[in-house]
């Protein structure tokens, strides 16, 4: 069979996983690429190619091998000045090689959003040595929230309360770093009510909202989300408008996850995904086109219809405490046996664990966002990871 379209999807987690199915579903033949082998989406994948999406050479070689009619990025560490040459050339890059470099750094993205936009943002300085982070925090005040410009998922991430925290935090964002030289962006810290995600489709016929995915976060990284947050409509309209205008910006076609927080009335732009977005998860069973499926249409040019939400849904994190490779899982019939309409987990298929790393995820659907959260909390609180022998 001639597949309906070939893609290298750049990053092969849990997201990257669940476009594979969806693009396969409709004919498309992808290949997953990441750093070490048997990762998540490569264990579906038509095929699987393991290197280092930051060395450029074997990057482009990896384009050249398979002359996808796509390349998707699914993480932002990824060498995009091979992508935004390639694109010059006639490759497609997933939405478009501007919007993969303007959000692989969080520096660039803030400086389009902030800066060129005009959209409101926590205040913000950079800074590239501790001396920095000091001056930085003497304009910015406290609390300040330090994250490198290249991480994700909270990696590196700290608030700094007073200046006896500084160093701490300047020495934590080092020490999740990639070797290259550190650079951080220091924010003031937000003090919100709640934070959503909107995600947002770019699609041949025009922008579309799924509605707004409300999220709780723990050191940086996502622990529940729900969908539909409760949100005041004027909220909402001026969160699609600021998200509009942001994605246009960036251009191209596919799914954006785009993080607000809100306060009263304000709504303050954070960061964006111009992919599927880890607490988008909960569209597995929030919507009957789920996040997944909306990419993988906006990307091949089919039909992207409203999206019908299916009921109120929740999802919780399945995290793991130490690292392992000899671990098994247990309590999923005691998961799957929570009280609610609808009870699902996943589990992502990672070859090791990690303090903290996302091994799966709890899915439901009930009766009100309360019981759903509720349940998903539960239901995730009852899978256990067993860690062998190993330390
Ligand atoms: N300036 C801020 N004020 C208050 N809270 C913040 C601020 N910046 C980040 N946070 C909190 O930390 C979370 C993670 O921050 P952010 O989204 O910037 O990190 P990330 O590493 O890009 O996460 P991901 O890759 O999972 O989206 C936010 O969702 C929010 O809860
Ligand atoms: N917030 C971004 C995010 O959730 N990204 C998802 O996590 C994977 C990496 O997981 P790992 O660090 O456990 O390998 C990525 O490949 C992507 O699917
Ligand atoms: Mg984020």
């Amino acid at each position: 069979m001639t597949p309906t379209a070939k893609l290298l999807l750049l990053g092969s987690g849990e997201l990257g996983k669940e476009v594979v199915i969806s693009a396969q579903r409709l004919g498309c033949h992808v290949i997953a690429c990441d750093r070490y082998a048997n990762a998540p989406a490569m264990q579906v994948a038509d095929e699987a190619e393991v290197f280092s999406m930051l060395d450029g050479d074997a990057l482009r070689a990896a384009i050249r091998k398979h002359a996808p009619d796509f390349v998707v990025p699914e993480i932002e560490a990824i060498r995009t000045e091979v992508l935004a040459d390639l694109e010059a050339e006639g490759l497609v890059v997933v939405p478009s090689a501007r919007a993969a470099q303007l959000t692989m750094n969080r520096d660039a993205i803030r400086d389009l959003a902030a800066g060129e936009l005009g959209l409101t943002t926590s205040p913000y300085r950079y800074a590239e040595s501790l001396r920095e982070l000091e001056d930085a925090a003497s304009e910015i005040g406290f609390p300040l929230v330090v994250k490198p410009v290249m991480s994700s998922s909270g990696k590196g991430q700290s608030t700094v309360r007073g200046p006896g925290d500084i160093a701490e935090a300047w020495a934590y964002a080092e020490d999740s770093g990639r070797g290259d030289r550190l650079r951080v962006i220091a924010e003031g810290f937000v003090d919100f009510d709640y934070e959503i995600t909107l995600l947002t489709v770019s699609s041949a016929a025009g922008i579309s909202f799924c509605p707004p995915i409300g999220h709780r976060q723990a050191r940086g990284d996502y622990q529940e989300s729900w969908q539909p947050a409760a949100m005041s409509a004027a909220a909402l309209d001026q969160a699609q408008a600021m998200a509009e205008r942001v994605v246009e910006a960036l251009g191209g076609h596919g799914i954006f996850g785009v993080e607000f927080f809100v306060k009263g009335e304000e709504v303050i732009f954070s960061e964006l995904s111009p992919r599927p977005h880890d607490t988008g998860m909960v569209t597995l069973v929030s919507q009957d086109l789920s996040e997944f499926d909306l990419h993988v249409r906006a990307i091949l040019g089919l039909p992207v219809p409203p999206v019908r939400a299916v009921g109120p849904s929740a999802s919780a994190v399945i995290l793991a405490g130490r690292d392992s490779r000899a671990f098994s899982f247990t309590g999923l019939a005691e998961a799957l046996s929570v009280e609610a309409d609808h009870v699902d987990v996943r589990l992502f298929g990672k070859p090791e664990t990690r303090p903290f790393r996302r091994m799966g995820v709890a899915l439901v659907r009930a009766g009100s966002l309360d019981e759903a959260r509720k349940a998903a909390a539960e239901a995730a609180g009852r899978v256990r990871i067993d860690y062998g022998d190993s330390e």
